[in-house]
Formats: structure tokens, sequence, C-alpha cells
């Protein structure tokens, strides 16, 4: 090539440069189109002679080779094998986690995601592939929307041994789950499946569990245990290991782990996908489809705004109804430290609010204004806070005749003002997640900022240190991270829902018709071990500011298994300390009102009303002793027959607990329970009930001359017979025991890092003990103010209630 310059050629110096093109052969070139170029099968033989006219293609044409492609597709898509992912959650973790895995799994699978509670279990034997996310609640047992397909699933196994129609005891899960994982420390997937699967109606059905829990909770994920045992035990062939995602420590980060080793087990089980499409698949862990980015949600101007108990019940589907709070009662003394409190909130007598004494009251809070004010604030490019506004994103539908680009409301958030939203719908005290972390970054304008929340977002110790340090809420991120100025579309969207607080309900449908009443401890406490900024109770502290009259979103959970026994002629003994005695109130308002109305109960020979007996714990008595006179009085008419009262902060007395006073009573206690078919009750936090299954134990034991392994058959037997009962809060156990549960967690989970990874760690690794374990060895510390507080957590502490339930009264 002869390179000349412009002008004047015969004057300047000339420039040439010579160049070679060389042209590498096998190589991809430009296809022309082939709808252009394509000679059909019939046209073949015919000859095209080179001057007749070039084909044009019109409409008829396009639309045919369309429907065509079409129809293979379809049928490609037909042979791909079916995935179904089922899970269960109280709280939305589990279906957040279900979601992004059916997403993985649609790049090589026919994968479906259902709530277990939609799921018909006669299908589960025609499943090829089944996979299921599922959290754990109470102690041990299945969220509410898992216990029907709990049930199927015993109910398949041990089919001549249900009862009737009457509600199954909840322990069977707990028995089936021996927590084998912790034992065995082997956490390599587990592809050799099920050796008996031969037999067993599940014995074509390939699955995996994961579950998420706390191990803070004495049942580590024991759902999750259970669903995996029955499954296999049934036939089912694993074709990858339980795994446990422990919301204390990686919960996320063992999600991930898990989901991306089973989706490579099961296209290697189905010969499916290949390298690059599995490492496509699981890139998509991390940009599921509502994933933010800029230009993909706005927000637009909108006319109507639904009424919230209407939004509610769409956004947690199910019906959610509005209360309206006619009283509220101050329980502790005036110079208490603490605030326990009495509501009281009207029905409005809707028959979905009807309920059993035992049964829960979930409540719908709304965030402090103060919050809600201070992230206000921070939004950039955001309408005015109280404009009526629609969340959109822009989704791209594929139709046969091609893609295009529509904006679509996003469910997840009902139409409202921006503040509604961060009042009302979405979650602005729970620790930021990693995810929503990365995304900040990119909203911060100092590169200080922007690289520090991307460290945190990369470094997962970091990022939990930090969590589990600070537990900061949305507004404690602004004020670390001041340049974040934030696009409302990305708080919309990632934000994680506000959810239900449930209470133990603590009034008498029979005494006060048309009223829920509920006993909640007033959450306050101080972040970083006590030297943090203060932290209240998200919806604590707004029952306990907002106005008489004020509407109260509410639904009723059933709680079958926390139910006082049809005959009434059994003794019951009943253990709460603190705002554990909330359920008991609804007990002893019952009986003094059947009491009343009704003739003494005859059950065979027994005759008359059985005793019930109350174990009350609390600091002082002049401080904390809520519900005294209501507990006097009904000692005096014989409602109760013994109201037994364990001070632990009583000036000049020796420090007494609950679990004393059951040994000190130890042979009334056997005489109810053992000789006479009594009913044992605990309500409180986990630390609590887990000693006082000890001691009760160690009283049949000693009183019926057994070894300590038959004593704890016999207590799962009383279990299994719904004889032991119990109503359990969220994790409220003292700081210290949440921390060594969650160093024992963070241990666990470095471990099962490093063997999965096979990296090297300096940590020496113990084998983990159960939580249970560690309540049980934990020493006691002389008292600490402000130690006790709620689970640190991704997940909410969904017993606001629980902070005056430490065993520390
Ligand atoms: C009241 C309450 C009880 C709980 N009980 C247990 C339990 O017994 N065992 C366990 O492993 N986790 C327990 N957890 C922890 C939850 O399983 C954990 O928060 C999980 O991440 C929630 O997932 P979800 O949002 O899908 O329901 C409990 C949490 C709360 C608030």
């Amino acid at each position: 090539v002869w390179i000349v310059p412009p002008m004047s050629g015969s004057l300047t110096e000339v420039f040439h440069q010579e160049m070679l093109l060389y042209k590498l052969k096998p190589s991809y070139e430009y296809m022309d189109d082939p709808w252009k170029t394509h000679i059909w099968k019939k046209d073949r033989d015919r000859k095209v002679s080179a001057d007749r006219p070039k084909r044009k293609f019109g409409f008829r044409e396009l639309a045919r080779a369309v429907k065509f492609s079409a129809k293979l597709m379809g049928k490609a898509l037909a042979r791909r094998v079916k995935c179904t992912i089922l899970y269960a959650t109280e709280t939305g973790k589990s279906e957040r986690f279900a979601r992004s895995l059916c997403e993985i799994f649609k790049h090589a699978f026919d994968a479906k995601v259902l709530n277990m509670e939609e799921y018909d279990p006669i299908y589960l034997e025609h499943e090829q592939l089944l996979l299921v996310v599922t959290s754990t609640f109470g102690n041990g047992d299945p969220p509410e929307n898992g216990e029907a397909f709990a049930k199927s699933l015993h109910e398949m196994k041990t089919p001549h041994n249900t009862q009737n129609g009457e509600p199954l005891s909840m322990s069977y899960f707990k028995m089936s789950t021996p927590s084998e994982s912790d034992d065995k420390g082997d956490t390599s997937p587990d592809t050799t499946g099920n050796l008996d699967a031969d037999d067993g109606p599940l014995a074509n059905v390939h699955y995996s569990v994961f579950g998420l829990g706390s191990r803070a909770y004495p049942n580590f994920c024991a759902f999750a245990h259970f669903v995996d045992n029955m499954i296999n035990s049934l036939g089912g062939m694993r074709i990858n290991k339980m795994m446990e995602g422990d919301e204390l420590c990686g919960q996320e980060e063992s999600f991930r782990q898990w989901a991306e080793e089973t989706f490579k087990t099961a296209c290697e089980t189905f010969c499916v996908g290949d390298d690059s499409s599995i490492s496509e698949a699981t890139s998509s862990l991390s940009k599921t489809d509502f994933t933010w980015s800029p230009g993909k949600f706005r927000l637009t101007p909108a006319d109507k705004e639904p009424k919230i108990t209407e939004a509610l019940s769409k956004v947690h589907n199910k019906t959610v109804l509005p209360c309206k709070l006619i009283e509220r009662t101050q329980l502790q003394s005036q110079n208490s430290s603490r605030q326990t409190i009495l509501i009281k909130l009207d029905t409005y007598g809707a028959s979905e609010l009807a309920y059993v004494p035992g049964d829960h009251v979930a409540i719908f809070p709304k965030n402090s204004p103060d919050m809600v004010e201070s992230i206000l604030a921070r939004l950039h490019n955001a309408p005015p806070a109280d404009q009526i506004i629609k969340t959109e994103i822009l989704q791209e539908k594929s139709t046969p005749l091609g893609s295009s680009k529509i904006w679509e409301q996003v469910e997840k958030i009902p139409i409202c003002s921006l503040r509604t939203a961060f009042s009302r719908y979405l979650d602005i005290t729970t620790p930021p997640s990693i995810n929503m972390l990365k995304q900040l970054a990119s909203q911060a304008t100092w590169e200080s900022d922007k690289d520090r929340l991307e460290n945190l977002a990369n470094d997962i110790h970091a990022y939990e240190d930090w969590k589990h340090e600070r537990n900061p809420n949305l507004v404690e991120v602004f004020e670390e991270f001041p340049s974040l100025r934030v696009n409302p579309t990305l708080l919309m969207t990632q934000l994680p829902l506000l959810q239900q607080r449930f209470y133990s309900i603590s009034s008498s449908p029979k005494a006060y018709p048309g009223e829920i009443h509920a006993t909640v401890a007033v959450v306050k406490y101080n972040t970083m071990g006590g030297v943090g900024p203060v932290h209240e109770g998200v919806c604590s502290s707004w029952l306990n500011k907002c106005d008489i009259g004020e509407t109260i979103p509410c639904v009723v959970r059933m709680a079958p298994s926390f139910h006082l026994p049809d005959d009434s002629t059994l003794p019951v003994v009943m253990v709460g300390p603190g705002t554990g005695i909330a359920p008991f109130r609804s007990f002893w308002q019952q009986r003094k009102i059947e009491r009343e109305m009704l003739p003494p109960p005859t059950h065979g020979e027994k005759q008359g009303w059985g005793e019930m007996s109350l174990y009350f714990g609390c600091r002082q008595s002049t401080v904390d002793h809520i519900y005294e006179s209501e507990l006097n009085a009904c000692a005096k008419e014989g409602v109760l027959s013994q109201v037994n009262v364990a001070l632990s902060r009583e000036p000049g007395k020796k420090k007494e607990y609950v679990q004393d006073l059951l040994k000190k009573n130890s042979q009334q206690i056997f005489e109810s329970i053992m000789k006479k078919g009594g009913h044992f009750f605990v309500c409180g936090d986990v630390g609590m009930a887990s000693d006082v299954t000890t001691t009760l134990s160690k009283i049949i034991q000693e009183h019926g001359k057994m070894t300590s392994e038959q004593a704890q058959s016999y207590l799962l037997k009383l279990r299994e017979s719904n004889r032991f009962h119990e109503d359990i809060f969220g994790v409220t156990v003292k700081a210290e025991v949440t921390d060594k549960a969650r160093d024992q967690a963070k241990k666990a989970w470095k471990y099962i890092n490093s063997t999965n990874k096979s990296t090297r760690t300096d940590e020496v690794v113990t084998r983990i003990p159960s939580a249970e374990i560690l309540i049980q060895n934990r020493k006691r510390r002389p008292p600490s103010r402000n130690r006790s507080h709620n689970v640190y957590s991704e997940g909410v502490p969904l017993y606001d209630s629980s902070d005056s339930l430490s065993p520390e009264h």
C-alpha cells in the first residue's frame, strides 16, 4: 500500500509502508441470513438458472420459519428434565434462596419453584429432581407453610401411625433429626445416594436439601434434616449432601456453595449441560432478574394507594386484618429499667381472627418515623416523599416473533408513597446483605467509601465481623458512609420486606370476645456489647408509642401443639418466666371462665378440674412481677392451685430461677406429670427452655428411678404423646451465649469452606458441639446490664418481646 500525502505529491516526501494481509483458516465468517438464501428441499432439484431473479421472501415464509424454530425449541424444552424446587419459610429467606436456585437450574432443567403449602405430595413419587430449601422455626419445628408437607411425609413413612385427624406431635421432627452433619464433620458432597433406594415410593426421585437455621437454637436446622431423612428413608436418592446455612455466620455463602455443587451433580446425573453452561448458570446466582442496575427500575406517579392491610395481604400472601389498639398498660413498676406492656386489640369481630388459648398473633409493625426521615434525606433524584408512586421494572418479554421491552409493576412493593414504603413495607433495621453492600458501593461518591464498601462486600469474614459487632441498621450504614446518595429504586427493590412479629396471645376468647391481648417486652439494647448506639425493637417500640385507636394489622397463627388438653381433669404445669407468662394468662382466664360457666368435668373415673400450677420468674417482687394481682386473685379463687415465683434479684434473698423451684417441688411435679398423666408447658427463650428440660429430665431420673437414657426416652414419649409443650421465643440469650454460638458457627463454616475448597486454614478446628451443649455448658456470669439482646441476624428478631427473658432475671 502506498501512502501518499494528500496534496502536492511531487513536492513533498513520500512515505510508504508495505502491509501483508493474512487470512487464517479455519475461521468464523458472517453467514448470510439463512431465510434469504436457504433452498427448501422441494426446490433443490429444480435448476435455478443464473439469470432467474432472486426469490423475495414475504411474511408467509418468515412466519413459517419462525413457527418451525419455535416448534424445535418447544420440543427441546419439553425434553428437559423436570426439577421441582420446594421451599418453606417464615420470614421469606428460604423463598428468596429457592428463587435464585431456580434461576440456576433453568439453564439446564425445566425448573419451577413452589411453596410447600401449594404442593400436592401426591406428585412426589413422579418427581425426577426435587430440591428443598427450608428454614426451621419454633424449637426445631417447620415454618407454618411447611407443616402440611411434613405431615404428608410422615404419613407416607408411617401410614398406620397417624392419629385420626388429631394433630401429630411435632416432636417427630426433633426425633428424626440426629444432627448428623455436626457429628461427622464430613461435608463432601454425598453422591452415593441411598443404597436401599430400590424399595420405597420415592425410589425414582433424585433430591437434595438446603436448611436455613441458626446455631443459637438447640435444634439447628432440625426441620431440614427431618425432610432430608424422610425423603431418604422413602427411597429418594440424595444427589448432594444436605447443607446447613447458619444465619449467625455465612448463610448466603453456604447456600451459594450448595447450589453450585448441587447444580453440577444434577447435570452429571442427568447428563445435561456442559462446563460453560454450568459456569454461566452459577454466575446467574449473583444476578437474578431483580438485581438492581441503573435504568432497570423506575418510579412513576400513580393515583390511588390500597389500604395498608390489603397491601400487606397481597405482599405476604395471607389475610392481614385491621385491629384497633384499645388499651395499653405498663406492667412493670415505674422504677424499672425495662418496660413490659399489655396491649388490648379490638378485632372488630373478624372470624379470621378467632383463636384458642395458646395461639399466636402476628403483628405487622411500622418503622420509626425518625429513621424513615433519615433515609428519605439520603435519596438521590427521588420524587417527593408523600407522592403516590408505582415501582416498575423494565422486563424483556420474549414472544415467538422476537423480544420486546416493557415496563411492569414490581409486585413486591405496593403502590404507595416513599414514606409509606419505608414505614410499612421495607425492612430498614436488619444489617444490609453482601449484595446490598455491593450495590451501595456504586452509589458512594467518595472513593474511600466506595473502596470500604467493596472490601466489606468482597471479604466475607470482614463482613460477618462487621455485621456481628455493629448490627448496623440502614441509617447507621449511611452514617458510616457519608457520601452515599442512593437511587430510591435501589432501596425500594433490594431491601427485604418488613416482617411480622409474633406474640403469644394473652387473653381467652371466652373471657374477652372480640379482643386479642398481648404481653410485649419493649426491646431496647446497646449494640457492640453494650457500648454502641441504642437499638429499639421495631414492633415493641411502635406498640409502646403509637396512639390509642391506631390500626394494628394482624394475623392469627394457630399453635396446635400448645393448646390446653381436651381433658380438663388433667393436671397442668406451666413454666414461663418474664414475658414467657404471656400464653398462660390466656390459660388461667379460660379456666376461670369455664369454672364459672360449666359444671366440673368428668373423664372416666376422674372428676373435677385438674390442678393448674404456674412457675413464674422475675427479678424483684416490687419491680417486674407482672400480673401479680391477677395471679393472686386466681390463686385465691382456686383457678390456679399454685403460683410459684422465682426472684433472681430480690434484695437480701438468694438468687432463684424457675428451674430451682421445679427442683424444690420435684416430687409434686413427678406426681402430676408421670403419675397423673398431666401436661407440661414451657414458654420463654431457648436457654431457659433448655435448662427446664434438663431439670425435668433429672426429676424423672430421680423419682422414676431411671437412668439418664431412660429419662431422655421418657421425655421423648411425653413430647410424642403431646404432653410436653414448648413455645420458644426468638434467640434472646445473653450475648455470651450468642457470641459462643456464633464463634462455633464461624468455626464450622471455616471448616466447611476449608474442606470443600481444599485450602489450608491455620485455625485449629474443634468438633462443633450443638447449641444445646453450648447452652448447658455455659458458666453463669455475674449479671451485666445491657448485655442481653436479640439475635444478630440478617433475619429479624421475630419476637421483639424477648428481651426480658434472659435467665438473668
Ligand atoms: C422464633 C424463632 C425460632 C427459631 N427456631 C429455630 C430453630 O429451632 N432451629 C434453627 O436452626 N433455627 C431457628 N430459627 C432461625 C431461623 O431458621 C432463621 O432465622 C432462618 O434464616 C429463617 O429463614 P426463613 O426466612 O426462610 O424463615 C428461629 C428463628 C426465630 C425467629
